[in-house]
C-alpha cells in the first residue's frame, strides 16, 4: 500500500494544497478534468509536437484505471488534434474546441455545423487567411467551428498588429463571432461554448461528487468559475485566477496529480 503521509518527491507542494487533495481523494465519485497545453504539456512552438510530460501521462493513466474515478481532458484544441497529441485510451473523456466537441463513452464527436455555420467558417477562413498571409510568422490553425490565429513566433509588434487587424476585419464581415484570447493565440469560432459549460456537462455525465480541475490559460477561468466548495482548482503558471491553488507549471501539475493518484489509491485500499 502507498504511504500517503510521506509520498516521495512531493515536498514542493504547499501543505494547504496537499490537505485539499487529501480531502478530495476521499470523495465517492471523482472527476479529474485537465487542460492540455501549458498544464499537462509544456508549451512548444509547433502545437502538433506538444506532448504531456511522462509523469503527467502516468498519473492520468493511474487515475483513469481507478474505480469511481473519471479523467477528462478539456482543451481548446480541435478534438482530432487533442486525440493525436494526447494519445490516451478511449476511456479518457475528451472535450475539444473549448467545449464544442465531445468524445464521451460513445462516438459522439460530430459537431454537425448547419449550412449557415459552414458558410460563416468559410468566410472566417478567407478573412483570417489574408491576415496570416500578410504578417510574418503568423499562421492559421483550422478547427471544425473556426480558427486559431497563432503569433508565437512573430515579433511583439507584428503580433499586436495581427490581433488588431484580425479583430477588425472579422468584425466587418461577420456578426456574433466568439473570440478568445490565449497564449500567443487569438481564437475565432462561429459557435459559443466555454470550458465552464463543458465542465458542468462532465460533472453531470460522470455524476461526480467532487471535481479536480487544472488549467493555465484565460479560457480555463470559466472552468474554475464552475467549481464548487468541495472541488479543487489548480492554476498552472502566472496570471490572475479564480483557482484556489497555484503551481509554477506542468512539472508541478504532474506532481499534484500523481499525489492525488497516491492518495486516492491509499483511500481505495483502505475501504
Ligand atoms: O486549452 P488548451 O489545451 O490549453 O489548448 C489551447 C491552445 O493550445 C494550442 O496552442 C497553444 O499551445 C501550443 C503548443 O504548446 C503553442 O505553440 C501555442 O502558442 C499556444 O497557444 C493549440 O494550438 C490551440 O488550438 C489551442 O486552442
Amino acid at each position: 500500500m502507498v504511504d500517503v503521509d510521506t509520498p516521495p518527491n512531493f515536498s514542493r507542494l504547499p501543505e494547504p494544497f496537499v490537505g485539499a487533495l487529501r480531502e478530495l481523494a476521499r470523495t465517492r465519485r471523482l472527476l479529474v478534468a485537465l487542460d492540455f497545453d501549458g498544464t499537462l504539456a509544456p508549451e512548444v512552438d509547433d502545437p502538433e509536437a506538444a506532448r504531456a510530460l511522462p509523469e503527467a501521462r502516468a498519473a492520468v493513466l493511474r487515475l483513469n484505471a481507478m474505480p469511481n474515478t473519471r479523467v477528462a481532458l478539456v482543451s481548446g484544441r480541435a478534438l482530432a488534434s487533442l486525440i493525436q497529441v494526447s494519445g490516451l485510451p478511449d476511456s479518457v473523456l475528451l472535450v475539444g474546441s473549448h467545449g464544442i466537441e465531445l468524445r464521451l463513452d460513445s462516438p459522439d464527436d460530430q459537431i454537425g455545423l448547419n449550412t449557415a455555420e459552414v458558410k460563416r467558417v468559410g468566410v472566417l477562413g478567407d478573412v483570417l487567411g489574408e491576415v496570416a498571409d500578410s504578417i510574418d510568422q503568423v499562421w492559421l490553425e483550422p478547427k471544425p467551428a473556426g480558427f486559431a490565429l497563432h503569433t508565437r513566433l512573430a515579433t511583439e509588434h507584428d503580433s499586436r498588429i495581427a490581433h488588431l487587424v484580425a479583430l477588425s476585419e472579422t468584425a466587418a464581415e461577420l456578426d456574433d463571432l466568439t473570440v478568445r484570447e490565449g497564449k500567443n493565440v487569438l481564437e475565432f469560432s462561429v459557435r459559443s461554448t466555454t470550458k465552464g459549460e463543458a465542465l458542468e456537462h462532465l460533472r453531470e455525465y460522470t455524476k461526480a461528487t467532487a471535481v479536480f480541475y487544472a488549467g493555465d490559460d484565460v479560457t480555463d477561468e470559466d472552468a474554475f468559475a464552475a467549481l464548487g466548495a468541495d472541488d479543487v482548482g489548480l492554476k498552472s503558471g502566472d496570471g490572475p485566477t479564480l483557482a484556489n491553488f497555484r503551481v509554477p507549471g506542468p512539472i508541478d501539475v504532474a506532481r499534484a496529480i500523481n499525489l492525488l493518484a497516491d492518495l486516492r489509491e491509499g483511500d481505495v485500499h483502505e475501504q
